[in-house]
């Protein structure tokens, strides 16, 4: 579903900062990705959004290399891909309900249409009873599971995430890697989770693809 082979990243003139990935990363799977601050984490993340391109090597994504395709091409790619970040970035002047349901809003879809996916889907989250309200009346953990729950509305075959525990309680963290392992369990969705947490590593024995220097190795 996924394949790099032989990439490499730089950043305009500067030194290559990603160096040599080749890797797959097959359907339904659920991997860590982690190393030191630095290594360059959230810079294949931006890969695997499609929101950069390597600088060499070849992207495969879904079967197509990302290279030849055109940016409507690539923008229609990207709707498989969800992405949930460490500072949640939700729209502070929507409710709860309204920053979920935005995605399918861009996608066309008539209220009528989503209401009861995305209310069923607060609920599954156990943002049931605070759907109305306002980004900034939720607690960290609370604004992080509107976060999932937003970037997995229109159903991503690929969900990414970058640090999205690093903005709660340590004790919350883990209920919250749950609920991407759920996602991953229920509805086979591929999951990359970026953290450099040791105890969440420990806990969930998932792969790690781990970043050094901007050199991956996968850790089975
Ligand atoms: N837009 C950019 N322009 C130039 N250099 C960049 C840019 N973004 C990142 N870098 C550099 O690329 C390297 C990798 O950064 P990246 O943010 O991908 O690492 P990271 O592993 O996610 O780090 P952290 O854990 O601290 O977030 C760093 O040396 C960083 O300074």
């Amino acid at each position: 579903m996924i394949e790099f082979s032989d990439v490499g990243l730089r950043y305009g003139n500067g030194p290559e900062i990603l160096r040599d990935l080749t890797f797959a990363i097959e359907p339904g799977t659920f991997h860590f990705l982690t190393g030191p601050s630095g290594a360059g984490k959230t810079s294949l993340l931006r890969l695997l959004l499609l929101s950069l391109k390597p600088t060499r090597g070849r992207v495969t994504m879904f079967g197509e290399d990302v290279a030849d395709l055109s940016q409507d091409a690539l923008l229609q790619m990207r709707r498989h891909i969800g992405i949930v970040f460490q500072e949640f970035r939700l729209l502070d002047h929507l409710t709860t309900y309204e920053n979920v349901a935005l995605p399918l809003r861009v996608l066309g879809q008539a209220e009528g249409e989503y209401r009861n996916n995305v209310t069923e889907l607060l609920e599954w989250v156990g943002l049931g009873e605070r759907m109305d309200a306002f980004p900034s009346l939720l607690s960290g953990g609370e604004k992080q599971r509107a976060a999932i729950a937003r970037a997995v509305i229109a159903r991503p075959k690929v969900l990414l995430a970058d640090e999205p525990t690093g903005n709660v309680d340590p004790d919350l963290s883990s209920r919250l890697v749950h609920l991407f392992a759920e996602l991953n369990r229920t509805l086979g969705m591929t999951i990359i989770l970026a953290t450099h947490e040791l105890p969440l590593l420990e806990r969930f024995s998932y792969p790690r693809m781990v970043l050094t220097k901007g050199e991956l190795e996968i850790h089975e």
